[in-house]
């Protein structure tokens, strides 16, 4: 067969895998040779995506990330994978894709939202940050960013859980892991201080959440932040596939299912509970 581009075979370049019959090339290093039994797949991860080694402080705040972030019980997105499980026992896949794809901006995307969130900031001032030490500095930063989202009606990403209504007990931690390891950066200074000046904005407190702390933690490792939510969904397939393994050991799904269908009660569309809430 003729080829395009005068006869010679197209190129396609990568700097991620080949292969040819015998060896797997990934990152420029032969995998079963370099990398199997010796990379961690966390490092690898942030390597894929970064196309550098990482340093083993970048690892260590990745992996708290992706620990943070692997499961928090039945959260909609495990419910959803349980529940497709459920349906479709012959389709795995069917299960996990359906949790991923729960993580939105409500629950688990919001890494990204709160990532992007607080890299708009960061970037719009570049050069004109404050210190790290510079505590009000942060507050006047972000007390601007809380009423800027406040002004437009938006809801603050990272604050607020259904749960910990006062403290998400892995932000401290993962500021604590980011902050040992020398990579907290502006991000996660920032989202601190909209823990600490949000109350005066919204007139309540509220917790800084893991997802929120998840985004800022990975911004601050320069991570593009549109690929954020990427990085949240590596870490909860591994926590979906656990609660497929336990559907599968001791199901549940039935009577989430039942329990919903046998409580179902028929309403008139005209009935005051089937009305749109008012603002
Ligand atoms: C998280 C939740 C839906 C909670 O709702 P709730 O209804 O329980 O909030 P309430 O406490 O009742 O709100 C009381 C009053 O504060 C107002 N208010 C609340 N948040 C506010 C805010 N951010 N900015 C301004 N105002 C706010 C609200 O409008 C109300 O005002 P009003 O109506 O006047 O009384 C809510 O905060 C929210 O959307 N946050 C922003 C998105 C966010 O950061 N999501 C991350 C959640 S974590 C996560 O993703 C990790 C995961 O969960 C993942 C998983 O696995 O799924 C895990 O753990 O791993």
């Amino acid at each position: 067969m003729q080829h395009p581009s005068n006869g010679r075979p197209p190129r396609y370049p990568t700097s991620l895998g080949t292969s040819d019959a015998s060896t797997i090339t990934l990152l420029g290093h032969d995998l079963a040779g370099e990398l199997m039994g010796q990379v961690g797949f966390g490092e690898l991860a942030l390597w894929l995506v970064t196309q550098r080694r990482p340093e083993p402080g970048e690892v260590r705040v990745f992996e708290a990330v992706l620990v943070a972030l692997a499961d928090h019980g039945f959260t909609p997105t495990a419910i959803a994978a349980r529940l497709t499980y459920l349906s479709a026992p012959d389709s795995v896949q069917g299960a996990l894709a359906a949790g991923l794809l729960g993580g939105g901006s409500r629950f688990l995307g919001v890494t990204e939202d709160c990532g992007a969130f607080l890299h708009e900031v960061v970037a719009g001032h570049a050069g004109r940050l404050p210190d790290d030490s510079d505590e009000e500095g942060w507050n006047a930063l972000a007390l601007e960013t809380v009423r800027a989202a406040r002004a437009g009606r938006r809801l603050v990403p990272g604050l607020g859980h259904p749960v910990h209504k006062v403290r998400d007990p892995r932000t401290p931690v993962l500021l604590r892991i980011a902050e040992e390891n020398g990579h907290k950066g502006p991000h996660l200074r920032l989202f601190e201080a909209v823990g600490r000046v949000h109350p005066q904005v919204l007139g309540r407190t509220l917790p800084l959440n893991g997802a929120g702390v998840c985004g800022a933690a990975l911004a601050d490792l320069g991570l593009p932040v549109g690929l954020l939510r990427g990085f949240a969904l590596l870490a909860r397939a591994a926590g979906l596939l656990g609660h497929i393994a336990e559907e599968q050991r001791s199901p549940l799904g039935m009577d989430v299912y039942l329990s919903v269908d046998r409580n179902a009660e028929y309403v008139s569309p005209q009935h005051p509970t089937r009305q749109p809430t008012k603002e």
